[in-house]
């Protein structure tokens, strides 16, 4: 049985700017993964979910006996259809995750992705549900934003599009301007994505930089991304969070960390350049550790971080992540009676200065090694 949490992301974004390409370019990419998704449609007929449907759980023919045992109805993709499902977490949304927390041995990650009009933090308020925060845990929220719709100043007027989809839908209780939803999106946000930057000038990308980082903090960073994102797996993966934690996903990110450094390499894509360090320490206190990352959150280009950690006296090890202004941490097995105590951290983000990191983390052992 599994002990620890199926760790979820949420998507959110509004109509229209990316959540479905990103969600699908994820899907289609990541193998070897069980991933369940949660899409809620509101007003859409199926479109998202059709796109999405024959993603989940992987696309490799090698998944579809995973997909049969653990989803025989639905395929991995649960739609929440009946309304904005911030309105509707509790007829909507628990069920599903309830359902999703029964079969939690066959599913490594969620991914919800949020209507368009969706306040995402009534859905985060459900993850304290007892049923549900026994068993899972909100990975990250991640902010989508419609990069040349808020150059052209899109979300400080159009106030239309709401009150059409409000009409559509009797059941959805609030009605935001776009700009309040904008706020309320970026506030909630532990990582912002500009999507179409590939549609961006240089001039546009200022404003929308500017405007996003007057509206998050420091922590909270900011990635412009383009559809060549979705070309490139270990990237994507360890952005989005996806099995990170685990001893195969840190390996990987270590050996794409080497191998890039060594080929020198250069990237034009019009997507923000990102890269991975692994930090390994020994034995660490738990709120130092913790202390020390919300402190390099701040003050570095860091997306997240995540890993295990080595906590003097207890049997456990501690999973560790953070993400903007997010930082958690679980017990989630028993250390082996041959496996090395040791702490790793795989640390997401751009112009990385491994040593630098390394510096201020170590700060956070309990002892030094002999
Ligand atoms: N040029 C460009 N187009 C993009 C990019 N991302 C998404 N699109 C296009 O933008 C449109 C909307 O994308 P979706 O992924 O459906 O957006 P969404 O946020 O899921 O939309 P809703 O489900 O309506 O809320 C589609 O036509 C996509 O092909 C991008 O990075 N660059």
């Amino acid at each position: 049985m599994k002990l620890d949490k199926i760790p979820a992301t949420v998507v959110t974004g509004f109509l229209g700017s990316g959540k479905t390409t990103l969600l699908a370019g994820i899907l289609r990419q990541i193998t070897g993964k069980r991933i369940a998704v949660i899409v809620n449609e509101f007003g859409e007929q199926d479109i998202d979910s059709s796109l999405l449907r024959g993603c989940a759980l992987g696309c490799d023919e090698g998944s579809e006996e995973a997909r049969a045992s653990a989803f025989d109805e639905d395929g991995g993709i649960f739609e929440l259809a009946n309304g904005c499902i911030c309105c509707t977490v509790e007829e909507e949304f628990l069920p599903v995750m309830k359902k999703l927390v029964a079969r939690r041995d066959d599913i490594d990650h969620i991914l919800i992705e949020t209507s368009g009009l969706a306040l995402p933090k009534p859905l985060v308020q459900a993850f304290n549900w007892p049923e549900v925060r026994q068993h899972c845990t909100v990975d990250a929220i991640i902010t989508v934003v419609d990069g040349p719709a808020v150059a052209a100043g899109r979300y400080a007027s159009d106030v239309d599009q709401v009150e059409a989809q409000r009409r559509a839908d009797d059941s959805l209780d609030h009605n935001p301007s776009l700009r309040e939803l904008l706020d309320d999106q970026l506030s909630a946000a532990d990582l912002v994505l500009v999507s179409k930057s590939d549609l961006l000038s240089a001039d546009e990308r200022q404003r929308v930089e500017a405007l996003v980082a007057d509206k998050v903090p420091a922590s909270v960073k900011t990635l412009f991304i383009d559809p060549s994102l979705a070309d490139d797996p270990a990237r994507l993966e360890a952005l989005m969070g996806i099995g990170a934690a685990s001893e195969e996903g840190i390996d990987r990110i270590d050996n794409h960390h080497d191998r890039h450094h060594a080929e020198g390499a250069h990237h034009d894509h019009a997507h923000d350049h990102f890269d991975g360090v692994v930090i390994r320490l020994d034995e660490v206190d738990a709120e130092a550790l913790e202390a020390r990352l919300a402190e390099l959150l701040k003050a570095h280009e860091i997306y997240r971080a995540k890993g295990f950690a080595a906590i003097p006296g207890k049997p456990m090890r501690r999973v560790i992540q953070a993400v903007g202004e997010r930082l958690d941490g679980y017990y989630d097995r028993l250390w082996a009676q041959d496996e090395p105590r040791h702490t790793e951290l795989v640390i997401i983000g751009r112009s990385l200065d491994r040593e630098a990191l390394h510096a201020t983390l170590t700060t956070a052992e309990t002892a030094t090694p002999a």
